[in-house]
């Protein structure tokens, strides 16, 4: 069994479950460990994941916050989630005391440990899970626009008829309204996407719309969105378990705009490895700027 391996969920409702059925497939966690605030979701998640985890030979139990404070990897997937219509970032008033309480009831946190944040609004929640954790900035990762990047891959997958992962484009910015396509830097077999004949068709608003509100449309269809951050989170834990280096968008504090947002990260076992600049056009660099400004007004509350 691999070392780094022993990773806790805290909130264990639709998304919080969905990663622990993802992740313990991937047979790569000594130790699945649940925490919730309530006992009875904590005994149910468990009793029933118990008989996948059964087939998968990964071991799940119910935990509490001290014991999820010394696991490898913490991933927080607590708080309120949106209602139809309400944007992420109104989450914030109440999330903010579900983090804050789930900080401090894990406390003292492994000095080595990565927390990787799930719960909306992402980007502002990592920021402030780094500042009350105490960890350094690279152990603090949000799932940030990983998922959304892959919206996007699913869908430009579908217009160029190939595999979405053999495309290599980024949804950069915040996981939420402000956030940005890199068009320019996009390549399939390493050419540029803009090269492409298909691409000169490409209503670029509407793709924008179509990927920034797939999970307003689901949230409208069914309440609420989990399979897709479930397998998003679970292959972020993978890379870091398994120190494989591998570069996803995710949201971290960014030195050259001041703020916690998504861009595209190299990933292993301390968390982030290094965070590159993607080479974007003088328009969609004020996009992403403007997506920066839009966080740092509410980030600076907090
Ligand atoms: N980053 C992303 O791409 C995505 C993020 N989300 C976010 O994930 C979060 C969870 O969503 P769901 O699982 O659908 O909600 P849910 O309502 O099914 O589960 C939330 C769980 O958090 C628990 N909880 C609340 N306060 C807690 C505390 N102090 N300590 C421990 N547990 C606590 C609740 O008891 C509940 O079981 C929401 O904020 C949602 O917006 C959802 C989908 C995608
Ligand atoms: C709910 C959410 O943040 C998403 O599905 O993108």
């Amino acid at each position: 069994m691999v070392s780094h391996s022993r990773v806790s969920i805290v909130g264990a409702g639709a998304v919080g479950a969905s990663l622990a059925y993802a992740l313990m497939f991937k047979n790569i966690c000594s130790e699945i460990l649940i925490v919730d605030v309530s006992p009875d979701i904590v005994k149910a998640q468990v009793l029933d994941l118990a008989d996948a985890a059964s087939v998968s030979h990964t071991r799940i139990r119910g935990a509490t916050p001290e014991e999820a404070g010394q696991t490898d990897i913490i991933v927080i997937t607590a708080g309120a989630k949106q209602k139809d219509g309400e944007p992420r970032t109104k989450l914030i008033q109440r999330n903010f005391w579900v983090l804050k309480n789930v900080i401090g009831s894990m406390q003292p946190i492994r000095q080595d440990a990565v927390i990787l944040m799930v719960s909306n609004p992402v980007d502002i929640l990592t920021h402030i899970a780094r500042k009350l954790s105490g960890l350094p900035a690279n152990q603090v990762i949000g799932s940030g626009t990983y998922l959304d990047t892959t919206r996007l891959c699913v869908h430009l997958g579908e217009i160029f008829d190939v595999n979405p992962s053999s495309i290599n484009a980024y949804v950069l910015g915040e996981h939420g309204d402000s956030q940005m396509i890199a068009w320019d830097a996009a390549t399939i077999g390493g050419q540029r996407l803009t090269s492409f004949p298909e691409y000169q068709a490409i209503d670029k608003k509407a793709v924008s719309k179509i990927v920034s509100g797939k999970a307003m449309e689901i949230i409208r269809l069914k309440g609420a969105t989990f399979y897709g951050i479930g397998a998003c989170a679970a292959d972020l834990v993978h890379t870091i378990i398994l120190n494989k280096k591998v570069v996803h968008p995710v949201s971290v504090y960014v030195e050259k705009y001041g703020v916690t947002l998504s861009m595209p990260a190299k990933i292993g076992w301390e968390g982030i490895q290094h965070v590159y600049d993607v080479p974007l056009s003088k328009e969609e660099e004020e996009r992403l700027q403007s997506s920066a400004d839009a966080l740092r007004e509410i980030e600076q509350l907090y």
